[in-house]
């Protein structure tokens, strides 16, 4: 820095006490020329104090108002201004001599990071002022104390529940305000307490307490009111627990429902009229007409309707079996069609959803379509018609989305006949039709069937059994099946319960169906009564010696004959070359 009057006082270079002051210092004279410029005011304008002295100041600071102080004589304080990103602050004051204005000196600091954390503190105190309303209308009762247990913040609602304002509680000790409260534990143990029941003002509450914890110190702890009233969560847990049930209630019924189990090739069976079944389901299953599947009972009605929702586009929605024998008269029609609450006394609350609603974008499957009611079958005539329903005590009719399969084991034209069933409905549900034969009809699907069940038992009962002597199959071969197909699965799962080699011999199946074949053998020979005894006898003996693979002593047993007995009667019947 260059001084213009260079050198007084002594030769002390005074001037350099400008280039040690932290400020930017600028000096001009009364004719507004610069003759002071220090270190930091060359370093800020970017101009070397040997240029800059001697020239007007607005030439080296063009937006100076120092100029203005040597006109008005009036200085200038705390004035900010911006140059090249930063932010300075200035005071600008004349310089006298003898009352009139001689010159004016600027003293400006740079204050860029002050005002960066002046703005942070800003938003520091708008987020305070934030948090603190938003704890203040929090439904919940709050408390917060410091390391001493002196309370630095208790909400609205905390101060409600106690009667005071949370002015008059602040720097109070916490057990002296609310002496329940277990924050003095916390502080200590530095352990949070959730859950506790404590008395609170007037009624027991739900609280929180947790510690605060700083750099593993516990510097404070805050309380927090869970409940204000244990009755409110014994009423909210009751509400869950209500709606725990009713969840698992339809998680049950969906999944009771929803599953198409049976896909075609789990039925079983090459016979001409099975085969072509099964051709008529791959082509109906493409469209969305109803169909109606006859046969008597257990001949597969219910596993041909899943197969045939299994192989529509259909198959993701879900499929919906209602049996409309099972269900009570006076419950099917809300069954089907749900009802709206209070639609009658003991009706839930909210409604409920029927099962045509539940099968909406699938199947449903309407079993023993014969034993509808008359009444609801005019109803289902409707929802066949139109595409949609109405719920009990509901007018508003709702739009349904749902393929109808129905099924019976009755004739219906038979019923229609004596009036239990609809025509007109019944040429509804027959769009397409499907009659299952009965197993009699169709035996040579006994021999898979059979095989099919034997392997399904071998897996369920953990067994090895490899199939059926020739003579029991023949008595399967020679059965009615009134029961059909779940008969012959029943019989041979008996059979699992009484099996104990590898095959199924005669005396395992049930006596009506051994006795079945040997009524039917001595009605064709119309036998005396000594000699259909005798072939009685032979038979038993025969079979007693398969069982055993010969073995006279086990046979003898089987029979509840001594061992001699068996002798003399395998001579007597000349099995002695068998056996
Ligand atoms: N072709 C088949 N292949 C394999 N299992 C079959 C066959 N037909 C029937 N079943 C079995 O027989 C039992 C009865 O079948 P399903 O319930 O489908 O008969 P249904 O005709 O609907 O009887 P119902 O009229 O009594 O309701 C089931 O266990 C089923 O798995």
């Amino acid at each position: 820095m260059v001084l213009a009057a260079e050198k007084i006082n002594n030769g002390f270079p005074w001037y350099r006490t400008f280039d040690s002051l932290n400020h930017a210092v600028v000096i001009i004279d009364r004719k507004a020329r610069i003759v002071v410029f220090n270190r930091l005011a060359e370093r800020i304008f970017n101009c070397s104090s040997f240029e800059a002295i001697g020239r007007p100041v607005k030439e080296i600071i063009p937006k100076t108002d120092l100029p203005k102080v040597i006109e008005t004589g009036q200085p200038q304080f705390g004035r900010k201004f911006k140059h090249k990103d930063k932010v300075y602050v200035c005071n600008r004051m004349p310089i006298l001599e003898e009352g009139s204005v001689i010159g004016a000196i600027c003293m400006a600091q740079d204050i860029t990071e002050m005002e960066s954390i002046a703005e942070e503190l800003q938003a520091i105190k708008e987020l305070k002022g934030t948090l603190e309303t938003i704890l203040d209308l929090a439904y919940e009762g709050m408390v917060v104390v410091n390391r001493e247990g002196r309370i630095t913040m208790l909400n609205q609602a905390f101060a409600t529940l106690l009667g005071v304002t949370p002015e008059e509680t602040i720097g109070k000790p916490i057990d002296q305000v609310v002496p329940n409260l277990r924050l003095p534990v916390v502080l200590e143990t530095g352990k949070g307490e959730i859950g506790d029941i404590e008395r609170i003002g007037d009624r027991d509450a739900v609280t929180m307490e947790v510690p605060i914890v700083k750099d593993g110190q516990v510097v404070g702890a805050v309380a927090k009111i869970m409940f204000r009233d244990v009755e409110e969560l014994n009423a909210l847990a009751q509400r869950v627990n209500a709606l725990c049930a009713e969840l698992d209630y339809y998680k049950g019924e969906v999944e009771r429902y929803r599953d198409s189990k049976y896909s075609l090739d789990k039925i079983i069976g090459n016979s001409g009229a099975i085969r072509k079944l099964k051709e008529t389901v791959k082509k109906v299953a493409q469209t969305n007409s109803t169909v109606l599947i006859m046969g008597e009972t257990g001949t597969g009605k219910e596993l041909f309707a899943h197969a045939l929702h299994r192989e529509s586009s259909r198959r993701h929605g879900p499929f919906i079996k209602v049996n409309c024998a099972a269900i009570p008269e006076n419950l099917l029609e809300s069954e089907l069609f749900g009802y709206r609450e209070g639609a009658f006394t003991g009706a839930r609350k909210g409604g409920q959803i029927g099962k045509f609603e539940l099968a909406d974008g699938g199947t449903i499957f309407l079993d023993e379509i014969g034993d509808m009611p008359l009444s609801l079958q005019a109803k289902l005539l409707r929802v066949l018609q139109d595409k949609e329903i109405e719920r009990l005590g509901d007018a508003k009719p709702r739009k349904v989305n749902v393929r109808i399969i129905a099924a019976t084991h009755q004739d219906l034209k038979e019923r229609i006949g004596r009036g239990e069933f609809r025509e007109d409905l019944f040429y509804r549900l027959n769009v397409v039709s499907l009659n299952i034969p009965p197993l009699r009809e169709r035996k040579e699907d006994l021999r898979l069937l059979v095989n099919h069940f034997v392997e399904k038992y071998n897996c369920e009962f953990g067994m090895r059994v490899t199939g059926i002597s020739s003579d029991a199959y023949r008595l399967l071969l020679n059965y009615h099946w009134p029961g059909n197909v779940r008969e012959l699965e029943n019989v041979i799962e008996r059979c699992f319960n009484v099996v104990e080699g590898s095959t199924i011999l005669p005396e395992h199946l049930p006596m009506y169906l051994q006795q079945f074949g040997r009524s039917r053998r001595l009605v064709k020979k119309k036998c005396t009564l000594k000699s259909l005894l005798d072939q009685a006898e032979e038979g038993a003996i025969r079979e007693a010696l398969e069982a055993t693979k010969g073995n006279k002593i086990q046979a003898a047993g089987l029979l509840g004959i001594s061992r001699a007995s068996l002798y003399q009667k395998i001579r007597k019947y000349g099995l002695d070359r068998l056996y």
